[in-house]
Order: structure tokens, then sequence, then C-alpha cells
């Protein structure tokens, strides 16, 4: 073959991990080669030349003593595949596979060794081990496992049998080998370096999942309608399925550090919803973790390429909370640098909805209030009026989610409004007596000169709905009239647009239907109008929503991701358990559930420690914290959550007496990479951390005692509330990737698992142990 002018050189998924084990010069060296390789894959010093044996893949010189194995993919496409010890390239070169999955019609690669070869190896070592030398007139694929890797009872596959594996999607090649796993050692060896697909299923597999529930969660989502033609490789490099950089960027991003591999190894399933084009809005869900964030930055990124150049900013990527919208500015910016961002508002809800009063000078100048400020505003109301008949947080509420939450202006409009999921049934009196106390309490705000958050998002939303209608009205005349039809007085009209021409939302769960009125008033009801991203079993604000009723419509383009990339299966499985038997809805008067929520991460189990008192606690919290420095130094990414500010408080001032310094989480992320982060368990949202420990985990205080005390009050309160305890705790809990650890003194909380095995003790401190530390395999 002969090659002359530019190239492409993508990175194929897992060969990132095997280049960054090699040492530093080398890896200096790949990104001199791939600029080489680039310009002209025929430039005579990098001896590019074909393997013997093998039709596509080839060699190419990175340093005198490393090469680059190469997979032409067809025209000038190439994919890196690995590199490699000269003196171990050219070898049993039958060893290396490049091959297309039948199933998914991904493009994988593999070096296979028998596993007694790969003891003998360094631990980096790329080579995916099989049971037993496969015979030397093995054809490349196999019907049935060979007689030497043994269907036995001990085989943790034997259930599911080689049929079974080749049917959801696992390597051929690796079957027989995957037949002959028989402890999680063996199986962790086998798939570390074997193509994702083989490693998520057979995972699953061993988590025990069903090959029912294998084939419907993991395979059939990126399965290939079609028969697939296993030797055209061009078409395979077009698969989502296929997990390679992109042509020309982020290489080197994905060889320097793991946690950049967002940028690079989309997921099949991710990427396909990044790409897709809807017929309208679209919503994304998932367990924490699954890489929902990462969809919306990489959808804004797709979104924005579509579009014409534009002075003003037509994409609005909001959220609920400030100080997440600090981390997707500065994710998106390194996803596609400053002429991206420049092109995206990134601004969260309630500061959008701000900037929209003030420009409609509304509001003057009072000041914003959250819902905890507003809710102590309605206490002192109602101990002032001598009012028992009602409680702050209920009457807080009920002005929230029913009169703000439907626009509702008048005593009459609250007469006939819908009070769904609130609990407690009212009459018609007390309606009237809520009515009068609503009153009372705005004009005290009033007089106060200070307004709620969703008081301002409430009049936002009337002010962008009353500009949508005028410009559909002035679309439906242009229509009818065949041109441009503006009455004298109406020139105001004139030019008026949407804000936005997409809307990308994350953490869409904690948007309140005020903040869904006001996005839909913003944007066209058009294709790929609004794409939101959420997970209602983290939602912690208590903004229950009915998205097609406030003009939303997501029915039939609804979707779930599954696969977290941040938790390891141990903590995952028992962040779940935190959730207990609660339903969760799924923004649009439907269910939802975590159904196939599963991770390829391994760490140690979560572990849960009693204190006999809170200053025993507190000693617990800093050993713990301490051990994870001492181990991992500023490395160690270490945040503990407490349930109160005083705790977070507290806390820290132990820590501080351990000589450990700490940041509290604000509004805004708190920076400070070498600190220990602390934080009220709200404050959790949307971050990770590799060590997280939850302190104050007592019953009393999750839930808070005041729920418990509504469980024969208001029973249906009761139940939002406890639901709400449970995702508050559960969003804490998959903040960690590596190790988690909840603590408590006194009761436990009732959320917490009520079988003692991994209880430890704090007394005497000697049970902490190493066991809090991950694997040096855990990630990546
Ligand atoms: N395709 C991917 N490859 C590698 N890492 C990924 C990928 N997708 C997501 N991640 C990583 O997984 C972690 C979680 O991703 P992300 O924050 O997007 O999840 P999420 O679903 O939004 O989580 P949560 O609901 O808990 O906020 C991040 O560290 C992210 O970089």
């Amino acid at each position: 073959m002969s090659v002359h002018g530019k190239a492409t050189l993508r990175l194929l998924d897992k060969a990132d991990k095997q280049i960054r084990a090699l040492p530093r010069p080398v890896k200096g060296a790949i990104y001199d080669f791939q600029y080489r390789f680039r310009e002209n894959p025929a430039t005579p010093g990098l001896q590019f030349k074909r393997l013997q044996g093998h039709d596509l893949l080839y060699s190419a010189r990175v340093t005198s003593d490393y090469r680059a194995l190469i997979l032409h993919a067809g025209d000038n496409d190439y994919i890196l595949v690995g590199v490699r010890a000269r003196q171990d390239v050219y070898d049993n070169l039958d060893r290396f596979r490049t091959q297309i999955n039948e199933v998914t019609g991904a493009i994988e690669f593999l070096e296979i060794v028998p596993s007694t070869e790969i003891d003998a190896q360094p631990p980096e070592t790329a080579a995916v081990p099989v049971a037993a030398p496969e015979p030397e007139s093995a054809p490349p694929s196999r019907p049935t496992a060979p007689a030497n890797a043994p269907d036995t009872p001990q085989s943790m596959f034997a259930h599911i049998g080689a049929e079974g594996l080749r049917e959801l999607g696992v390597t051929e090649v690796l079957i027989p080998s995957a037949m002959a796993v028989d402890s999680e050692e063996t199986l962790l060896r086998l798939i570390k370096y074997a193509p994702s697909m083989t490693e998520e299923v057979l995972l699953a597999l061993a988590d025990g999942k069903g090959f029912d529930e294998v084939l419907e969660q993991i395979t059939r989502p990126v399965a290939v309608p079609e028969p697939v033609d296993t030797s055209d490789f061009g078409a395979a490099l077009r698969r989502p399925a296929t997990r390679v950089s992109t042509e020309d960027t982020d290489l080197q991003d994905a060889i320097e550090d793991p946690f950049n591999r967002w940028k690079v190894f989309l997921h099949p399933a991710q990427r396909k919803l990044v790409r897709r084009s809807y017929k309208g809005p679209a919503r994304v869900s998932g367990g924490p973790g699954t890489g929902k964030t990462i969809v919306a930055l990489h959808r804004v990124k797709y979104l924005v390429e579509q579009l014409p150049p534009a002075k003003r900013k037509q994409v609005l990527l909001t959220t609920f909370t400030t100080n997440l919208v600090a981390d997707l500015r500065k994710r998106l910016l390194e996803l596609g640098g400053q002429e991206l961002v420049d092109r995206v508002d990134i601004v969260n809800i309630d500061k959008l909805a701000s900037r929209i009063v003030t420009e409609a000078a509304l509001g003057g100048r009072r000041r914003r209030i959250n819902d905890l400020q507003a809710t102590d505003e309605w206490r002192d109301m109602l101990v002032e009026l001598g009012e028992t008949s009602w409680d702050a947080e209920f009457l807080s509420a009920e002005w929230n989610q029913v009169i703000l939450g439907q626009g509702i202006a008048t005593r009459s409009g609250y007469f006939r409004a819908r009070r769904a999921g609130r609990g407690q049934r009212i009459s018609r009196a007390q309606r009237a007596r809520i009515w009068e106390l609503v009153e009372r309490f705005t004009m005290r705000l009033n007089e106060k000169g200070v307004w709620t958050y969703r008081q301002v998002a409430e009049t936002a939303a009337r002010v962008k709905a009353e500009q949508a209608a005028k410009i559909e009205e002035n679309r439906r005349r242009e229509e009818e009239h065949g041109a441009v039809f503006l009455h004298r007085q109406e020139q105001s009209w004139a030019g008026l647009r949407y804000d936005y021409e997409h809307i990308v939302v994350d953490e869409a769960q904690d948007l309140s239907p005020a903040h869904w009125t006001l996005l839909r008033a913003m944007v066209a009801e058009r294709d790929d109008d609004i794409f939101l991203v959420g997970d209602t079993h983290q939602r912690i604000y208590d903004n229950h929503v009915s998205l097609s009723s406030l003009g939303v419509n997501i029915r039939g383009r609804s979707s779930r991701l599954t696969l977290s990339y941040r938790t390891t299966r141990q903590i995952l499985g028992s962040a779940m358990r935190l959730l207990g038997d609660e339903s969760w809805d799924d923004m649009d008067d439907q269910s939802d559930d975590l159904a196939g929520y599963r991770s390829v991460l391994t760490g140690p189990p979560l572990r849960f420690l009693a204190a006999a008192t809170p200053e025993e606690e507190l000693d617990t919290v800093a050993e713990v914290v301490s051990g994870w420095h001492r181990r991992y130094g500023d490395e160690a990414a270490v945040a503990v959550a407490a349930p109160t500010k005083s705790m977070v408080g507290e806390v820290q001032r132990r820590l501080l007496a351990a000589g450990l310094r700490s940041v509290t989480i604000g509004s805004d992320a708190a920076e400070d990479s070498g600190s220990v982060h602390v934080g009220t368990l709200h404050r959790f949202k949307g971050l990770e951390y590799r060590h997280v420990l939850i302190a104050g985990a007592a019953d009393g205080i999750i839930p808070r005692a005041a729920v418990t005390r509504l469980r024969d009050a208001d029973p249906l309160r009761y139940r939002r509330e406890l639901q709400k305890a449970r995702s508050l705790l559960f969003v804490a809990a998959t903040r960690a990737r590596d190790a988690l650890v909840i603590a408590w003194s006194g009761t436990p909380s009732p959320f917490l698992p009520q079988d003692t095995e991994s209880v430890s003790s704090a007394q005497g401190g000697g049970t902490i142990d190493g066991a809090l530390f991950a694997p040096d395999n855990a990630m990546f």
C-alpha cells in the first residue's frame, strides 16, 4: 500500500490505558509521533509497515525502542490501537487481533496471551490473558467453547453458556476464557484489556444480572439491527459502538489524564443521545455518575456546531445550583475552548430569571431571599397573627408549589387549583383562609423590600410568556397575510424573537414549574428545542413537576443512561439500598427507576462507623480522613458531608485540631484541591470526590425529627419529606468514586441497612483499617 498526504489518527478506547502506563519520555514521543503521522504516514522516519500475516495492522516508529500499532480503517483513516516495546512487536504476530464485533459492529483490538505467560509479565501489560493457547488451526470465530475451556459448574457463566455470551456481544475469541472464569480475580484479569463490550457484559453477569436483563440493558441499546460485515472497517469506524477519539484532537488529552477520558470516549449509548435529532423536547435520565452532565456538554457542543455563526449566544446551558454553573463553564471550556463558551449562555436558572426581571424593570430594588428564609418569615408572621391551624412549612410549600407553581394570581384561581401530591386535603373555607394568609405574606415581603427566588422566577416566566405570545401572534399574522404584518402601534413587536435556538438543562429534576414555563417561553417549539438531563432519585428541592402540563412534551423522547463512570460497583449497590422502597416519577406523571444501573469500577465496600457520642464521632471522622491523607496525600480528594451547618463547623474545627486543612463547600464550588472539602449534604449535588465520609447519619437527624412527626398528621407530606431525605443521602453517597464511609453517633438513621455486619464500632479506632482504601486497580 502506498500512503501519501494527510491522514486522520484516532485513538481506540483502552489503548489510552496501556499508553498511560508507559515511561514518560515515550508518552512525550507519542505526541510528536501522532503529529508527524497525521501530516504524512509515509514520512520515511516513521517506518510505517504492515505486520506480517495481517491485512490491516501496521507498525510505525515512535522511538528507537517503541512501535505504534496502527489499524488502517480505510482511505486515510487510521486508528492507534497500542504502543509496544519494539522487541515485543514482531514475534507471534497472530496474537494481535483486529476485528469487528458481530453484535455491535464495533472495531475491537486485542492482544491475547496464555494466562501462564501473563503472570510473568509486568502488571501493566496490555494483553488479555486467555485460559489456554488456541490451537494453531483455529478459525477466527468458533461456534462453541473448546474442550480445553471446561464448562464446569464452577464456571461463573455456566448458566449463560458460550452461545449466550456470544449473543450478548462478548468477543468471540474470549468466550472460551470467559467460560473458564471461576473467581472474581480471574474475571478482573480477563476484562482489564478486553474490549469494553465484553467487560460490561461479563461484569453485569458477575453482579447477578440475568441474561435477559443484560440483553435488554447493555446489548440491545448498542446492537446493530442489520447483519454486520466483519471485514468493512470503514463502516465499523462510523458506528457509535466504535469508541475512538475524534480524528484530530483529544488523543493527547486522553493519554495525559484518565479524568479527561470523558472528552474523548463517549459510550455508544451516550454518543447516540448527543447526536440524535429530536422532534421536540428530549429527556435523558440515569443514575448518579452515568454521564448525564457529560452528555449535556457534548450536546451543547454538537448543537453549536450545527448553527451558523451569530453575534448573540444562541444556546442556553442552565442548571439549578449556582456552584454547578462554574463547573459547567469550566468543563465546556475544556471540551470546546473559548470559542465554544463564547457562543453559549451558561447561567443558573434563578440568575437568568433575575436578569429578566431586572431588564423588564420589575421588582425595583427588592432583595432576593431563599426558601428557608421565606419559611422563617412565614413562621414569624404566623406567630404574630396567633395563627395555629397551619404550620410555616405547609404554607410555604402550598404557596411555592400550588400558587406560584401554577402561576395563580387570583383567589378564584386558587379555588380551582390542582393540588396533586400535596397531601392533606383542604376544604373551600380552608382555601379561603390560606389565600388570605398568602396575600398578607406577599404584602409583608413587599413591605420588607424582599421577594423570593420563586417569585422572581414566576415574574420572569410571565414576562417571557407574554413575549412568546406576541412572537407567535406575529408569526400567525405573517403567515395569514404573506408578509410582515404590523399595525402602527404594534411596531414594538417588530424584531421580536425567541431568546435561544436551543436550551440544555442539567439537574433538571430540581427546576420548579415556573422555571419550566420560563424556559418554554424562551425557545420556539421546534426540533431539538429543549434537551434536559436529570435524575428524580436525586431531587432534593421538592420541585415536583408534570412537564407536559407545562408545555414541555417529552413523551416518546426519553432515554436512560445506566453505566456509572464514577461510583464503584460496591458503593453503587449500597447507595441504591439507601433509597428504600420508595417510588420515583419521571417529571411527567409516569414512574422512573434505576433498572440496569451498574458500574465496571471496583473498590472497597461501603463502611459504616458507629460512635457512642458526638465527640467520639468527630474523632472517628478525623481519624478516617487522616488515614486517607496519609495514604494518598494531596491526591486524596476527600470530602465530608454533614446534615447541618453547625456540624459542618464542628467537623472543620476537629479536622483543624488534627492538623488537617479544610474548606467549606459554599455556593461557589470549593477549589482548593489539597484541603478536605466539608459541606452540608445539599452542597454535594453534582460534585465528585475520591473519598467521601458522611457524618451525622443518626436517627432524628436523617431524616429530621420534624419529618417523623408528620407521619400521622399528614401521611402524604410525610412520604414526600422522607423521599427527599433519602434522596439527599443518596446524592451525597454517590459522590464517592473510590471509598465511602457513613458515620453516626447514637441510633443510626433508619435509612441505613439494618444488618450490622459491616458496622464497625468507632471505639478504640483500631477497626478503621485498610478496608477503607481502594485496591490499586480501582480506577482505569
Ligand atoms: N464516556 C465517559 N468516559 C469517561 N468518563 C466519563 C464518561 N462519561 C462520564 N464520565 C465521568 O463520569 C463522571 C460522572 O459524570 P457526570 O457528572 O456527567 O454524571 P451525571 O450522570 O451527571 O452524575 P450526577 O447525576 O451524579 O450528577 C465524571 O467524572 C465524568 O467525567
